[in-house]
């Protein structure tokens, strides 16, 4: 069972929490948790001021608000005095770690992960004691303590196979072992060569859950949530939205990559490769709720009524368009187009070609920063006109707005959605359906992005 950050935001949610899972005695269920609330966000805050800091770093906003959090909810919770001494610990070295950059006036992507970890090590060891208190007999388990191993991206580590075989270790009992509830830290591991602490990219703990999930060979991993399972939308951006009753992995995976924030990427794939593990998205908020079961085929039934699942916008897209009338439908051309793409490590979102141009869209999580992203276009652009690929334009401001769906009934899909979008005068520039066979993405300005959003989920969720 896996408990994101708004579900531990604070003491009041670790009570109910924890009567979730002590509301199933006949299992002794693997918790995964996130940090409480916003402390992976603040952690992040306080590393970038304490590159800027003067006075002492403990008078930070961003680490005043982590160790109030901490010590307000510790003493809600009557936590006892060896965890409250944990925490103290953790609170003072995550002070030492901010000093260090204070004092090097640098932050590096692999300190970053450091300070993030802090966030996790201690909601599991509160939560932890708290359920021990309530008569549980509780383990706190550290994944960064030779369990979860991963390359050394230190801010999105990809789960290498050792993880698998060491986590089966760490958390099967044996048969003389007293039954326990572990709490596990989500979102963390070890670089394979560099054995720093990694992370598993942002929202990574759901990343963690399906891991132990697939390494323990369970049936479900249940992803616990602040909102009914995965909705027809984002429900920050679209009233109305509709919790899915079923989803594909793969409709689950488009959602996650094409910018649903309910899914890590990456979190389906252990799942996937498990021939019978299904994940459920649950609401802390609303345990009745049923959630949203995401296996691996729909029945029948549900099949023969799939028509939309869900519509999810990514923002800040640039596109590329490339028109050569002297090479396009020669042998290599696309092979020239994507070899100057790997060359300069852009990858690619969205693809459409058409007689005379191929349109691509980048993945905006590559371009990092404004300038940066300037000065990579300029060189790519040069890249593309130094191989004679002839003229290349760069477009930004777009919005990718990805149907996921049954594309078998995709001539309907799309008839409806223009439809809706051309009843608000909403241009649609490109149309990509590509390999997937659950989604069609259509490029828009970004300004009319939640526009189109709204009106597609009006045609297909409000009648
Ligand atoms: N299609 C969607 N379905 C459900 N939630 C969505 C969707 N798109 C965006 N969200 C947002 O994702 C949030 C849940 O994801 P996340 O914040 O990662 O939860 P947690 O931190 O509890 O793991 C919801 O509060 C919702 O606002
Ligand atoms: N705390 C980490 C990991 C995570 O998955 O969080 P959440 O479950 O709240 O999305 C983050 O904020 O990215």
């Amino acid at each position: 069972m896996k408990f994101g950050g708004s579900s531990v935001a604070d003491a009041a949610r670790v009570r109910e929490v924890a009567q979730i899972v002590l509301s199933f005695p006949e299992e002794m269920p693997v918790l995964v948790l996130s940090a409480m609330g916003k402390t992976t966000n603040n952690l992040l805050a306080a590393g970038e001021m304490a590159m800027r800091a003067e006075e002492g770093v403990e008078a930070l906003e961003p680490l005043r608000a982590i160790r109030r959090l901490h010590e307000d909810t510790m003493e809600a919770l009557g936590t006892d005095a060896v965890t409250k001494a944990e925490v103290q610990k953790l609170l003072k070295k995550l002070e030492q770690v901010c000093t260090g950059i204070a004092l090097m006036q640098e932050v590096t992507s692999r300190t970053r992960a450091l300070l993030v970890s802090f966030g996790e090590r201690m909601s599991t060891r509160i939560f932890a004691s708290y359920l021990r208190s309530l008569g549980a007999r509780t383990e706190q388990v550290d994944t960064i303590d030779d369990m979860f191993v991963t390359t050394d991206e230190f801010e999105n580590g990809m789960i290498l196979d050792a993880t698998f075989s060491k986590t089966k270790a760490r958390l099967t009992l044996g048969p003389g072992d007293e039954p326990v509830v572990r709490v596990v830290t989500g979102f963390l591991g070890r670089g394979e060569k560099t054995g720093a602490v990694c992370t598993l990219g942002r929202g990574g703990s759901d990343l963690t859950a399906t891991v132990i999930g697939k390494a323990l060979g369970l049936k479900e991993v249940q992803v616990w949530k602040d909102v009914d399972g995965v909705l027809s939308a984002d429900p920050r951006e679209v009233e109305g939205t509709v919790p899915m009753p079923f989803l594909s992995f793969q409709e689950a995976t488009e959602l996650a990559y094409f910018g649903a924030q309910v899914l890590h990427p990456h979190s389906m794939r252990p799942a996937m490769d498990s021939s019978d593990l299904c994940v459920r998205v649950k609401n802390s908020y609303n345990i009745r709720a049923p959630g949203t079961v995401i296996g691996h085929v729909r029945d029948e039934d549900e099949h023969k009524n799939w028509l939309l699942t869900s519509i999810v916008q990514k923002k800040n897209v640039t596109m590329l368009d490339i028109t050569s009338t002297r090479m396009l439908g020669q042998y290599g051309f696309l092979a020239k187009v994507f070899s100057v793409m790997a060359s300069n490590g852009i990858s690619v979102d969205v693809v459409a070609t058409s007689e005379v141009s191929v349109s691509l869209t980048l993945d905006p999580s590559k371009l990092w920063s404004r300038d940066l992203a300037k000065e990579e276009l300029e060189k790519l652009v040069q890249d593309f006109e130094n191989e004679g690929i002839a003229h290349v334009t760069v477009s930004s401001g777009h919005s990718i707005i990805s149907l996921i769906g049954n594309v078998e009934r995709n001539n309907e899909i799309m008839e409806r959605s223009f439809r809706a979008l051309g009843s608000e005068d909403i241009k649609v520039k490109m149309v990509s359906q590509g390999a997937s066979k659950t989604n069609i993405s259509l490029l828009v300005d970004q300004e009319q992005g939640s526009d189109a959003v709204r009106a597609i989920h009006s045609e297909f969720f409000s009648k």
